[in-house]
């Protein structure tokens, strides 16, 4: 059995609290995006994991798949499988790509050997694995609060723009990103500026990451400002980065930005 966990990108995104438990309670909307992972399920005789595709820093048996089948095997009696993942949203890009994985995963478990697992005792086993992990269970556009792990419903819909993704070629990682931010209470509800058309949202919505990160990896506003010159309505870093979506009127000739940072097109 096979799926395809999709990305999401962070439309907006305030960080309002340091947290006693070290998160931060943060604001913003996720939305998802149509580049994907391949994720394959096989029953077999012993336990197996491989990759192919763009390759994972890190431990194999760390890989959040792995993670989310033992966390279900607690739970439930289940056989040894063999899994494949394709590996094709960028890493540390901010898409969430591990956490769709593991969501996608668990959904698939959920189907292939028929656990009868709700929703929300899906998205718990996911808040388990990652702050973002549980939003891609249902896998729409929402409101996201708390650690990033509660959902309000919103009526969002980009399908009539077009979509530019790229990732310029630096590194930037979640926690990095989080140590180089001062909390601060939002100044008004990202549910209400959304509300507002496209091209209104540029300066409005923000990503209070991206202060601190553009300036020390100049090469991420260099990818925003050639986006802005080729027309695009609004910009914004996803997540921690180092990802940077444009949204255009049209599909739009970006040949300008260097080839290998253009990561996908569409919406
Ligand atoms: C920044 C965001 C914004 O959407 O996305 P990405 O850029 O990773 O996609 C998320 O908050 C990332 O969520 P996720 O990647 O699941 O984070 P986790 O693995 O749970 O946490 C990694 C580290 O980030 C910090 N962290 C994460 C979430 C949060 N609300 N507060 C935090 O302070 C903590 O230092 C934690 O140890
Ligand atoms: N299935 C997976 N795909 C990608 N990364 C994974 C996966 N499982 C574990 N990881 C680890 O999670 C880290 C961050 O992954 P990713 O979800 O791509 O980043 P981000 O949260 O910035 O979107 C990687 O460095 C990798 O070691």
């Amino acid at each position: 059995m096979i799926t395809f966990p999709n990305a999401k990108i962070n439309i907006g995104l305030n960080i309002t609290s340091r947290r006693p438990d070290g998160y931060h309670n943060l604001e913003t909307i996720f939305y998802p995006i149509q580049i994907k992972d391949a994720l394959e399920l096989i029953e077999a005789p012993e336990m197996s994991f491989e990759t192919s595709g763009i390759s994972i820093p890190g431990n194999a048996n760390d890989n959040l798949c792995l993670k989310a089948y033992a966390l279900l095997r607690k739970d439930f009696d289940l056989p040894n499988i063999n899994i494949h993942l394709h590996k094709h949203i960028p890493i540390g890009a901010g898409l969430g790509g591990g956490s769709a994985d593991a969501a996608f995963f668990i959904k698939l478990v959920n189907t292939k050997f028929n656990l009868g697992l709700s929703t929300e005792k899906m998205q718990s086993y996911c808040q388990l694995l990652g702050a973002d992990c549980a939003f891609f269970i249902e896998n729409k556009p929402v409101f996201a609060f708390d650690k990033g792990d509660v959902f309000e419903n919103i009526e969002l819909d980009l399908s009539t723009y077009h979509l530019a993704l790229a990732m310029p070629q630096v590194h930037v990682s979640t926690a990095e990103a989080y140590q180089g931010v001062k909390p601060q209470e939002s100044k008004q509800s990202l549910k209400e500026l959304i509300k507002m058309p496209v091209e209104e949202w540029e300066g409005k919505i923000t990503n209070d990451f991206e202060a601190h990160i553009l300036k020390n990896h100049p090469k991420i506003n260099e990818v925003k400002v050639a986006m802005k010159e080729a027309g695009a309505l609004f910009t914004l870093m996803s997540g921690s980065g180092a990802s940077v979506y444009g949204i255009f009127k049209n599909e739009t000739n970006l040949s300008h930005l260097q080839k290998e940072n253009l990561i996908f097109s569409g919406i």
